[in-house]
């Protein structure tokens, strides 16, 4: 399990050199989210992060995402410095915040009209088609009131992939999803993935959810926020309801357990 990722291969799509963020509270302090924190993730890679709460895994998002500059060092995205969000990343928040007015199939399409003031035709066309993807096929015109929290999050991602971006970042997409429903998102999302590739940058506080999806984990100490360690999770693929109970799985889930919780937890 190294605790870097020293690639030598071709460009990383994501790479962290040295981020740091610091925020000044409104009460005046100073709050270290971030310090020395470097990765790389590589094309079509699946990486989950993990770590106590307030660690600084959202911040971690918004910087690759564009929305908050790093105070230090240099995030890049296909070795382009990220200085404000860009066209080939989607991003899911644990929150799908659909528009309540429009419906399911308007939602999916609103960051188009929203941008360019109109909606065409192939990009209707690709709402339908997102809407089967996500099982949703039939739900078109129905308003988000009438759909489960389930059904709301999956029109969040296929909102996201609308513009069939090749970078998903997400933010503890299912944190508010009961179990049964999260385990059948999970399993939603690697067939989505496994369809059509991306890179995926995935913020969980579950390790089992970690560990099922991803390629690599990044776990993070508690704030300031670092790079504790990088997790090689070597499961084969594709996952299914027998990756849960491999040796490995549980193995892994409880190394990182012993990295998360305080000894106390452990004893
Ligand atoms: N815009 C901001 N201004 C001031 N402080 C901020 C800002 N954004 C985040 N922080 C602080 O930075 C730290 C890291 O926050 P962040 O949301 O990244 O953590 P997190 O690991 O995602 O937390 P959680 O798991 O609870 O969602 C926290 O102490 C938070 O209060």
């Amino acid at each position: 399990m190294a605790p870097h990722d020293d690639n030598d291969g071709p460009r990383p799509s994501i790479r962290f050199n040295n981020v740091g963020q610091v925020f000044t509270s409104s009460d005046g302090g100073v709050i270290n989210a971030l310090d020395g924190v470097s990765f790389d993730i590589h094309k079509h890679e699946f990486i989950a992060v993990i770590g106590p709460s307030g660690c600084g895994k959202s911040t971690l998002l918004r910087v690759i995402a564009g929305l908050v500059r790093p105070t230090s060092g240099r995030a890049e995205i296909y070795g382009l410095p990220v200085t404000e969000p860009r066209e080939e990343i989607g991003i899911v928040f644990q929150q799908p915040t659909l528009l309540p007015w429009l419906n399911v199939e308007d939602n999916i399409t609103f960051p188009m009209k929203h941008k360019y003031g109109r909606v065409t035709l192939e990009e209707k066309q690709r709402a339908q088609e997102l809407l089967g993807t996500v099982g949703l096929r039939d739900f078109a015109h129905k308003r988000p009131s009438e759909l489960s929290g389930g059904m709301q999050q999956r029109v969040g991602i296929a909102r996201a992939l609308l513009h069939d971006p090749d970078i998903l970042l997400m933010d503890e997409p299912f944190s508010a999803l009961d179990a049964l429903t999260r385990d059948e998102m999970s399993f939603e999302l690697l067939r989505i993935w496994t369809e059509r590739p991306k890179t995926v940058l995935f913020i969980t506080h579950s390790i089992p959810e970690a560990l099922l999806l991803a390629d690599r984990i990044l776990v993070m100490s508690a704030r300031p926020g670092r790079i504790r360690e990088i997790i090689d999770v070597g499961l084969p693929r594709p996952r299914t309801l027998k990756t849960l109970s491999e040796p490995r799985f549980h193995e892994i889930a409880n190394h990182i357990r012993g990295q998360v919780f305080s000894h106390a937890v452990l004893a």
